[in-house]
């Protein structure tokens, strides 16, 4: 048996890994690889596992043959080209609770650290100096802080800085009034007036454009001499130049810089500066953290290699997990019908329509509709297709999909018809293994389960035909296995459908055609 294939790019938890290796995948370690490097080595790995120092980027993901799913050990997805992922039908997730409080921490230790001059101080003492005097600090208590970002840090860092007795004000367009007042945050809608009235402000904004140099020497000028300034997100919403521009000048206390728009950051205009405290991206460098965003994505992964639902994926709508219950077993027997279908067409589709019935019926279509293009394409070797991109590769090959919620069954608890280009195929799923079972083929009633290999004859319907067909395969050492029988008496056809083992090729098809007089004979093999 092949074991799903791992790589783990960056460095997370040891715990990480043996979660994932405790899985059964085989996970290689391979950090500090360049991007030429990575696109040379992805080709056969199903999953690739990161924190922010691999860019994951098109290159590396177009090079990539069999990647399913892409993890953050962490949250800024940044690095990640979510574009190319959703393309290729890559899942993308992250571990996005994991290092939250490690870096709203950091956001208060820098703010303190700002405050008292405390790497000054302790530089001093290093030095064998006594500067008692030189180290005027500024108390945080009855200080206003401004928030910009009230989501998962900015929230926890409203809390702690309440604990200290600071007046809080902020800024996100996206946060409620209600989520405001909890936090005890007074929401301002225009930047500057939060500017205006702030002696300490802290960004906790994901980068977007419109983030990336939000502030600037006009956001600088706005802002109350003496502030104090807190960066523990993305490098570059203060832009470096300015905020430099603005130290150098005398206008800002301290700042304190966890985050840089090129890591690693050995030299920027900030490093002349003995007010400003730099950190080499530490805000998730704590024990705890890296050991929940290393368990967390290892599951996460884990989830998304096994076709089950992952809570955190980026790119892709959720799924509730009782859906994913009922519906996920269809999803292998959804590929093996577009198989089929593909094996019989001989082309891609133009349309495609998926009838979900009975107990299923109210599911969410778009994973069974992900499964059977996935089966239609993969035997055209086509790309792969998962319910990241199912939309968008129906689109680029032209197929018109539709699909429809069918309440009853007939006597089936649950069932799903693919019909591509009026050729129909129906299955339904058998035992407490759930094993795909063909209930119909060209709307001929069957009850079968599929195989690897096996030869379907449709013919007009007189007695004898089965035996010929036995005796001729017999003949040229083909051994059916098992058979299933459907007719259509009102049309006076037949088509059987049996499992063979042995040789079947094209001129063993010729054969049969040429001396049986069938109307249609074909292979398949899934
Ligand atoms: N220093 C570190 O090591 C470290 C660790 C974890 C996270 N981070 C970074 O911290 C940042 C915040 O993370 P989070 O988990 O709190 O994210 P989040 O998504 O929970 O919160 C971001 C908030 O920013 C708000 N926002 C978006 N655009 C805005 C805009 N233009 N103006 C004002 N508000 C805007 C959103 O509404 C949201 O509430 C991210 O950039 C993340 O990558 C850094
Ligand atoms: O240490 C890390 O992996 C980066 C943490 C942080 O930038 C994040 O976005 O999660």
């Amino acid at each position: 048996m092949t074991h799903k294939k791992v790589l783990v790019a960056d460095r997370i938890a040891k715990e990480g890994i043996d979660v994932l290796r405790d899985k059964g995948y085989d996970v290689d370690v391979k950090l500090d690889l360049t991007e030429d490097e990575l696109a040379a080595q992805i080709a056969p790995y199903d999953a690739i596992v990161v924190r922010s120092a691999t860019p994951v980027t098109r290159r590396v993901i177009e090079a990539a043959e069999n990647l399913k799913i892409i993890g953050r050990a962490g949250v800024g997805v940044d690095t990640i080209d979510l574009d190319a992922a959703t393309e290729r039908g890559v899942i993308v997730c992250n571990a996005p609770t994991s290092n939250i409080m490690s870096a709203a921490e950091h956001t208060m230790a820098l703010m303190l650290a700002c405050a008292r001059q405390l790497p000054q101080a302790n530089a001093s003492m290093h030095e064998g100096k006594w500067e008692r005097s030189k180290f005027l600090g500024k108390e945080l208590y009855e200080k206003t802080l401004a928030i910009f970002g009230l989501g998962r840090i900015g929230g926890l860092v409203a809390e702690r800085a309440r604990a200290f007795g600071m007046k809080i004000i902020g800024h996100d367009p996206y946060c409620s009034p209600e989520r405001a007042d909890q936090l005890g945050v007074e929401l301002f809608e225009r930047v500057e007036d939060v500017l205006a009235r702030a002696d300490f402000i802290t960004v906790h904004l994901p980068k977007t454009p419109e983030t990336i140099g939000m502030f600037g020497p006009e956001e600088f000028a706005a802002m109350k001499d003496g502030v104090v300034l807190i960066n523990a997100a993305r490098g570059g919403i203060y832009n470096v130049k300015s905020l430099s521009d603005f130290v150098a000048a005398g206008k800002i206390f301290a700042a304190g810089i966890d985050m840089f728009e090129e890591e690693p950051c050995t030299g920027s205009p900030l490093h002349e500066f003995d007010n400003v405290l730099l950190t080499p991206h530490l805000g998730a460098s704590t024990h705890e953290a890296q050991v929940r965003a290393g368990v967390q994505i290892a599951e996460y992964v884990s989830s998304g290699l096994e076709g089950s639902i992952v809570p955190t994926a980026l790119n892709m709508t959720l799924v509730p997990p009782e859906m994913m219950d009922a519906v996920g077993p269809y999803v292998p027997a959804c590929q093996m019908m577009g198989r089929i279908l593909a094996q019989i067409l001989g082309c891609i589709p133009k349309t495609l329509r998926v009838e979900a019935a009975g107990t299923i019926a109210n599911a969410d279509a778009s994973i069974l509709v992900a499964g059977a293009l996935d089966g239609i394409l993969a035997y055209r070797r086509a790309g792969s297709v998962t319910p990241v991109n199912v939309e968008s590769v129906a689109v680029r090959h032209g197929i018109k999909v539709d699909t429809a919620s069918i309440a009853d069954a007939d006597e089936y608890a649950s069932a799903v018809k693919v019909v591509a280009d009026g050729v129909e195929v129906g299955a339904t799923l058998f035992g407490s293994m759930q094993r795909p079972r063909i209930m119909s083929l060209l709307d001929y009633k069957i009850d079968i389960a599929p195989a690897k290999q096996s030869l379907v004859f449709e013919y007009v319907d007189a007695p004898g035909r089965i035996g010929a067909i036995g005796t001729l395969l017999g003949n040229e050492g083909v051994n059916i296995t098992t058979m299933q029988i459907g007719t259509k008496p009102s049309e006076k056809t037949a088509l059987v459908y049996m499992n063979v083992e042995g040789s079947v090729n094209d001129q063993l098809l010729e054969k049969l055609s040429s001396t049986l007089d069938f109307k249609n004979v074909w292979s398949f093999s899934l």
